[in-house]
């Protein structure tokens, strides 16, 4: 056992589900989870909170054993030194929002006046000092959110837990709160685990990114790691890159079905072989002095994406491509019809698996 923030593995099986992940994390580090639906990454946060016992594994927190089934080692969610912003955990409503903060506190045994103290605090470090008297009813999304934070925050945890923290906040207030957050968490001395569905929360809240796919970690690293070289058709999609998994044979990457995608780069045995849509272009016949990586594919559905159009394709490939309006128009572009499709081989980013 080390005296790391964290250091878990959690192995809980639910029903036909299993979760087996290890989870680690430094002091003033901010990991995020990011996964599809149903993935596991709460039934993980949870276990660490200890709302879910481990059916094996451990959680240590600040060196602390919190849990171990092996050894009967349980300490009850409410004397784990733990933060937690959970979605479902919502502001007592009959409390100010000054109460809500100083209930972790007082339950941790500190007097009133203490612990209304250290809840003013919290209360100022997410900036609702002024808001300290009002019950949760006269706070928007926001400030309750940053409410839940300060509650959080007033235990001073060696590790803090959100779940979906911006969820459900509207786009502008989750633009302002994650701000605020990323902040927080910047001056936060304990260990933060994030859930998110939200790459972009996860990009910029987190140190460290873990995917998780059906109970697994797929993918961990830095999240420039993570998106320029995803290893999973969730993480490409997510990064909005197209990926296949591939032979590489010189500069060919052959993929499903034997296609051979032209690369940049020589790389032989398991590889794969990644292009943004942008560099997929569209034409309603056959290029002329074509390209190696050209192919006839049919349109299964269109939609703006940004600026531009992303047309997903189905053929040997398939392939999104994002094409202006204007080109859509001129190509009369629907779903059934057929085009050509090429990638320049310089635009196939090509790494070993
Ligand atoms: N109470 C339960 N009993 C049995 N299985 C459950 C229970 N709750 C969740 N599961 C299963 O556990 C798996 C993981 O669920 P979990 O909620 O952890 O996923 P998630 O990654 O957080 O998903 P989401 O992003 O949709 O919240 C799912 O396959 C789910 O069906």
């Amino acid at each position: 056992m080390t005296d790391k923030a964290l250091d878990a593995r959690l192995v809980v099986r639910r029903g036909e589900f299993e979760l087996d992940v290890p989870l680690e994390a430094g002091a003033g580090e901010t990991i995020a989870l990011l996964g599809p639906n149903g993935a596991g990454k709460s039934t993980a946060l949870r276990a660490v909170a200890g709302l879910l016992p481990l059916s094996e594994g451990h959680v240590a927190v600040g060196g602390r054993e919190f849990d171990r089934p092996e050894t009967d080692v349980w300490v009850p969610p409410q004397d784990r030194t733990i933060g937690v912003v959970f979605q479902e955990y919502l502001l007592f409503p009959h409390m100010t929002a000054l109460d809500n903060a100083a209930f972790g506190p007082r339950r941790k045994g500190k007097g009133k006046a203490e612990a209304r103290a250290i809840a003013r605090r919290a209360l100022e470090r997410v900036g609702l000092a002024d808001f300290a008297d009002r019950k949760p009813r006269r706070l928007s999304g926001g400030q309750a959110q940053r409410v839940a934070l300060a509650r959080a925050l007033a235990l001073e945890p060696t590790l803090l837990l959100l779940d979906e923290p911006l969820a459900a906040l509207d786009a502008a207030t989750r633009l302002e709160t994650r701000a605020e957050l990323h902040r927080q968490l910047g001056e936060h001395e304990g260990a933060a685990v994030l859930v998110t569905h939200d790459p972009i929360d996860a990009l910029i809240l987190a140190d460290r990114l873990l995917v998780i796919e059906d109970g697994r970690v797929v993918q961990s690293g830095s999240g420039p790691e993570i998106t320029s070289r995803p290893r999973t058709e969730y993480v490409a999609k997510l990064v909005g890159l197209n990926l296949f998994a591939g032979t590489g044979e010189g500069t060919a990457v052959r993929i499903g079905g034997g296609f051979p995608l032209e690369g940049a780069e020589k790389v032989d045995g398991p590889v794969f072989a990644a292009f943004p849509p942008s560099a997929v272009a569209l034409y309603p016949q056959r290029p002329e002095g074509s390209p190696r990586n050209t192919w006839e594919a049919t349109v299964t559905s269109l939609y703006r994406h940004g600026d531009s159009l992303r047309v997903n394709l189905t053929g040997p490939v398939d392939v999104a491509a994002d094409v202006t309006p204007a080109a859509a128009g001129s190509l009369a572009l629907e779903p059934g019809l057929t085009v050509w499709a090429s990638v320049k081989a310089q635009e196939v980013h090509v790494y070993p698996d």
